[in-house]
């Protein structure tokens, strides 16, 4: 009889940020065709963001010290001696005394030091009436404030988000050397699993569920997933399809057969195709227990267990960590989760993680998290929940009205 080695929550991490890493194959991609890309190496900043001191309102370029004094009872008076047209040098400087119309993002012409809005000036027959006095540096970007030329500014494994290309958009990178996309395959098992297209179930089938499910989440994180279809509890068949699909992709995905049963042959198939194979089998987890996680000749294997629900919450919790590792992405981004208030008292055995389904609701300004109870053989737990409470090991349940993490699932 086989038993499961069971792994926390923590260690199951650990191992697959020891055991998993990044594929070594990298492309060039414009910039425009780069999101949510992993950089495969550090972008240095080749000129200064802006390349000139500007100007971030409407208004007159000044020297500070002119205006000191100033206000609505007492203007000072300066001379307007020009203006700066956008997109072209202010060459004609400042003198002290005087003052030159510049629009929002203008050059700061130079000599000046600051900017006065227009609301806190008056030009009347070329004479400026200042009604305020400002400090230097007030309403300008420095020349380099952005970016600073020689600085790293993006390092090697950042996920490359809208502002990061925004940003190498600014400095004039327009393609960047970037982690190729990963294609993931994936396999369902089961005697009694039938294509999820199946219009009349013959008695005691099942329609594919974790198919959808696994294909959503991959998709989701950019991720091509080749679909292998469904292969019946047949070692043979089982192990020969798994490898056909093992060799297409970067990562395979097994479905069911996770537990120990007498038909239950995921460990075993995995097991056959490289070294050094299974490193986590039973994770002390609910739901989800059986979970396999394996490296095969440097790709990694992930066995789901059968039950959708746990199927679903294993895939989201390891299954994105494990991509992560793949894609090369430094990894200090947790789930997206928010803290929420349970509506009830929830037990839970200390040395185990429970993966709660909940409904967020607002109430008073604060999320209450309401549990769906139900197995982990039911989808529609999670169709009406919209996250998950994780409740640690060390735990022992949570009480009424404490705040708790909640990783959403919108
Ligand atoms: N003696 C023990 N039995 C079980 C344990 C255990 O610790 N000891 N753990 C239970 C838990 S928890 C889970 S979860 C399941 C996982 O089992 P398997 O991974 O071996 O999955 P299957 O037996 O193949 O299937 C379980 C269940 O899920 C349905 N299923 C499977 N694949 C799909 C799919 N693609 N779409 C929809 N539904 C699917 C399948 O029909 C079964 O009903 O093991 C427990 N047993
Ligand atoms: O823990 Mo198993 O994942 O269904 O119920």
């Amino acid at each position: 009889m086989q038993f499961f080695k069971v792994k926390t929550v923590e260690e199951t991490f650990a191992l697959i940020d020891e055991k998993i890493g990044k594929i070594t194959e990298t492309e060039i991609r414009p910039l425009d065709e780069a999101l949510h890309y992993i950089l495969a190496e550090d972008v240095t900043a080749g000129e200064n963001v802006p390349g000139f001191d500007r100007s971030t309102v409407d208004g007159y370029a000044v020297i500070a010290r002119d205006t000191y004094g100033s206000s609505e009872s007492m203007p000072g008076f300066l001379n307007v001696a020009g203006e700066v047209h956008m997109g072209e040098e202010a060459v004609k400087p400042v003198g002290r005394g005087e003052a030159i119309y510049v629009p929002t993002g203008g050059m700061l012409p130079p000599g000046s030091d600051s900017v006065l809005m227009i609301e806190h000036c008056e030009e009347i027959g070329g004479l400026l009436n200042t009604y305020k006095q400002i400090a230097p540096g007030e309403n300008v970007i420095r020349k380099g404030e952005d970016i600073k030329a020689g600085e790293v500014l993006l390092s090697e494994g950042t996920r490359l988000r809208p502002q990061e290309l925004g940003a190498l958009a600014a400095l004039g990178v327009y393609e960047v050397k970037v982690y190729r996309k990963l294609k993931a395959a994936y396999l369902s098992s089961g005697d009694e699993i039938v294509p999820f297209e199946t219009k009349t179930l013959e008695t005691g089938q099942i329609r594919d569920i974790n198919y959808l499910t696994v294909k959503g989440l991959v998709n989701e994180w950019d991720i091509e997933l080749i679909y292998g279809g469904i292969t019946r509890d047949d070692y043979q068949e089982f192990a020969q399809r798994a490898r056909e699909l093992y060799e297409q992709a970067d990562c395979l995905i097994l479905s069911g057969g996770s537990s120990v049963g007498t038909k239950d042959y995921t460990t075993e198939v995995i097991q056959s195709l490289g070294d050094p194979g299974v490193f986590v089998h039973g994770i002390s987890i609910k739901p989800g227990k059986p979970t396999i996680l394996a490296v095969a000749d440097g790709k990694p294997v992930i066995g789901l267990p059968g039950h959708p629900a746990s199927a679903m919450i294993i895939f989201k919790l390891f299954g994105e960590r494990v991509f992560r590792r793949l894609k090369g992405e430094r990894i200090e981004r947790k789930p997206e989760r928010i803290f929420a208030r349970i509506v009830k008292n929830i037990a839970s055995s200390p040395g185990r993680s429970d993966y709660i389904r909940v409904r967020l609701e607002e109430k008073d300004g604060e999320w209450w998290a309401e549990p769906i109870i139900g197995k982990s053989g039911l989808i529609t737990t999670l169709v009406k929940s919209n996250g998950i409470v994780e409740i640690v090991s060390e735990k022992e349940g949570i009480s009424q009205g404490e705040y708790v993490p909640v990783i959403l699932t919108r």
